[in-house]
């Protein structure tokens, strides 16, 4: 039996998508959360592990680390997609910041050194690590500047783990750009945004999984990022 996979932030959208397919394909998940979501019924249900976490609150961090390590020796790969896209003005300037590089940059650094030796156990035979990142780590962003450079810190990290956990952990990042608009996007800005790429559509959650599982079926690609953008770099 594969050995279990962990997702942060399987409530909604991509998380939860990623968190089906696995256990659809009988692979045992883990999966974190932040709020109560009608889908964690499901989860449950298909036999995901799930723990409550909010990553901007220490204590919640340090309980879910102790959790993971007492219940949980060995890990076949490690998925870092919990994120919250804040914008300046969101909250207090300090706080954004903050916030932002708990997420995306503490919560992943403190996990990844934490679980390594679960992974090397679980490696089948080699383990993974998977960040996902963003377009705009390379690019930065007027709107959502401290959201983008705890994204480019993450995209760095990917460098140092994969030299660090290599070879039997990989460790790579997923660069998407518009996978899923949210429900309060108006349509003045889904035709913004969908003009900014060749494609001119969302990527959808199904094309975060094939990336996944090309990651995952590697045996020699690491300290790479994958870029899901239907070309908005040519555009
Ligand atoms: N959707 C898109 O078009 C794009 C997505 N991405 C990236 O892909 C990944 C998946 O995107 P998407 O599915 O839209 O993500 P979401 O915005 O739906 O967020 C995923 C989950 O992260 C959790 N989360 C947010 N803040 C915290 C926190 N402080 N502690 C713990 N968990 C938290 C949320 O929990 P809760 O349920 O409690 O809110 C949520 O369920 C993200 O990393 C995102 O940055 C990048 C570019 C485009
Ligand atoms: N955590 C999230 N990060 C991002 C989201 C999101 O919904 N949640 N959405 C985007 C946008 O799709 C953007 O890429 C295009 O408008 C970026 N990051």
């Amino acid at each position: 039996m594969t050995a279990p996979v962990l997702i942060t932030g399987v409530g909604q959208r991509v998380g939860l998508h990623l968190a089906l397919a696995f256990l659809e394909q009988g692979v045992p998940v883990i999966g974190t959360y932040r709020r109560e979501r009608e889908a964690l019924a499901g989860l449950q249900a298909e036999g995901a592990r799930l723990y409550p976490a909010d990553f901007c609150h220490e204590p919640s961090l340090e309980g879910l680390i102790a959790t993971l390590r007492d219940r949980h020796p060995a890990l076949r790969a490690i998925i870092h997609n919990a994120s919250d896209w804040m914008k300046e003005g969101d909250a207090p300037d300090a706080e954004v910041m903050t916030r932002m590089m708990q997420v995306h940059v503490n919560a992943p650094y403190r996990l990844n050194l934490a679980l390594a030796e679960a992974l090397k156990a679980g490696a089948d035979p080699v383990a993974d690590i998977i960040h996902l990142t963003d377009y705009v780590a390379d690019t930065g962003s007027a709107k959502h500047i401290a959201y983008a450079a705890s994204k480019a810190a993450l995209a760095n990290m990917t460098l140092s783990f994969a030299k660090r956990l290599g070879p039997t952990v990989k460790v790579n990042a997923i660069a998407p750009a518009l996978i899923r608009f949210n429900e309060h996007d108006d349509e003045t800005y889904r035709q913004k945004a969908l003009a900014k790429s060749v494609m001119g559509k969302e990527g959808g959650e199904a094309e975060v999984w094939h990336t996944v599982q090309y990651l995952m079926q590697s045996q020699y690609v690491t300290g790479r990022t994958l870029h899901l953008d239907g070309g908005r770099h040519l555009v």
